[in-house]
């Protein structure tokens, strides 16, 4: 198990070009899989989990290639092989329900696995749809190992029970495949890279309010694409620089998606001055430059999480609880019962961590309410073997009055490998 320490800083300053995001890398991977011809992909996710997506899409016939400037995947054209073992998606929740819609059209036995975290994290919302659809799915109590025997799919109208990205994704790529047109509808609007990136390799796909439809049987071209930098990964730095008053950060070609940039929102909420540099579109997604510097938040009360913000913001939580007692105004976060059944129970972590830094604050079934202008110590953290737990701590960590001692740190290489060397870097003690 690695152990990072990490000590009281006094200011965050510099500059910072983000590895490309998770979630965008893992669709470009799949659909360059399917795919006919050759993609390129530059600024591919360094994260071991959308190199779990890719070791995936090599098990299925593509060929994938790291030119070290770039990825290059070449596609099946529309026809995936047999595996000859099974599909291991490792720490990746994403892989295994994406690419379960994806393979679920092909006419061959797949079993999908991944490491005990993944075990644990819920399939049937994917065996749901799929199975209305014809496809035949077996979970054990509802958990991988998945055994999809593959077959042709019919087209279904599917609500999405739950907020889930995974879920629309798995559905939509199923539907592409599919015999008649695929509509699904969403109450809460989930992150759309799903959407762009089937426009971008050529599929035809509308949406109309909240309800989103997909013909079937239609081919998949190949593109050339730069995939924008991981506003997820950013989030660390951003909370980091609300924590002093001299910050300033920028970061270059960072992913803006409105779908996903509440982010931005919350940190200006709390203080943040955050100023948008330039903007382009690049395949559907925005990219720009931010910079990003530290003052008085105008909040009058606790910042409040909850809802369709809460959905928005999911994978930037743990940070936002992290960095929370230290706010002045505190925060809660509530409807996050989804967060207890991530890479870890989050809501659980986030509160043991805080606790062991001496931190007041209540634990709710679906989230936290964390008074601020707290005063924390040094401790050993427990990562739980999560990636967002270990970055999220060793952001609180800056603040706090001793050195604090984050346990499988690790971790953070699921999503962002080279997190603890930018936070030295940026770091000023
Ligand atoms: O679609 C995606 O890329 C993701 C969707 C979210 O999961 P859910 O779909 O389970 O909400 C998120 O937590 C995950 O990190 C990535
Ligand atoms: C929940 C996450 O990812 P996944 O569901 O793909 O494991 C995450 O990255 O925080």
């Amino acid at each position: 198990m690695a152990i990072e320490k990490v000590l009281p800083a006094s200011s965050l300053q510099g500059s910072l070009v983000l590895p490309g995001d998770k979630s965008i890398s893992h669709r470009y991977g799949m659909l360059a899989g399917l795919a006919e011809g050759t993609t390129r992909l530059s600024n591919f996710s360094t994260g071991a989990d959308p190199h779990s997506t890719l070791a995936c899409m090599a098990a299925l016939g593509a060929t994938v290639e790291n030119k070290g400037t770039h990825i290059e995947v070449t596609g099946v054209g529309g026809e995936f092989q047999q595996p000859d073992a099974p599909l291991d998606c490792g720490n990746s929740g994403s892989t295994m329900r994406m690419l379960s819609g994806l393979i679920a059209p092909h006419p061959h036995t797949f079993t999908l696995i991944g490491d005990h975290s993944l075990t644990l994290r819920p399939m049937e919302r994917i065996r749901r749809p799929l199975s209305a659809m014809g496809a035949r799915m077996e979970l054990v109590d509802g958990h991988a190992p998945i055994t999809i025997y593959g077959g042709p799919l019919a087209a279904i109208d599917f609500e999405t029970p739950i907020p889930s990205a995974q879920v629309k994704t798995a559905v939509l790529f199923a539907g592409l495949q599919a015999q008649g047109t695929t509509s699904l509808s969403e109450a809460i609007r989930t992150r759309d890279h799903s959407e762009h990136a089937l426009r971008a390799f050529g599929a035809t796909l509308t949406r109309e309010n909240n309800r989103l439809s997909i013909a079937g049987g239609q081919k998949l071209h190949a593109i050339d694409a730069t995939v924008p930098g991981d506003l997820s990964s950013a989030a660390f730095f951003l909370c980091a620089a609300l924590l002093f008053p001299d910050s300033n950060l920028i970061l270059d070609s960072l992913g803006m998606n409105p779908t996903r940039s509440a982010l931005l929102d919350v940190v200006t909420a709390l203080g943040g001055k955050v100023r948008i540099l330039n903007v382009e579109e690049t395949h559907g997604e925005m990219v720009g430059t931010i910079q990003v510097n530290a003052g008085p938040s105008s909040l009058r009360g606790p910042l409040e999480i909850r809802g369709a913000l809460t959905a928005q913001l999911i994978d930037e939580l743990p940070v936002l609880a992290a960095i929370a007692p230290y706010m002045p105004s505190g925060m809660i976060i509530r409807d996050a019962k989804e967060l207890r059944i991530k890479e870890s129970d989050r809501i659980d972590l986030v509160a043991r961590n805080l606790r062991a830094m001496g931190a007041t604050f209540t634990e709710f079934e679906d989230g936290l309410e964390i008074p601020g202008g707290q005063t924390l110590h040094g401790a050993t953290i427990d990562s739980g073997s999560d990636h967002r737990i270990a970055m999220a701590f060793a952001i609180a960590a800056l603040r706090a009055t001793s050195e604090n001692t984050i346990e499988g740190a690790e971790a953070a290489a699921i999503s962002f490998p080279e997190f603890f060397t930018h936070l030295k870097t940026l770091c000023k003690n």
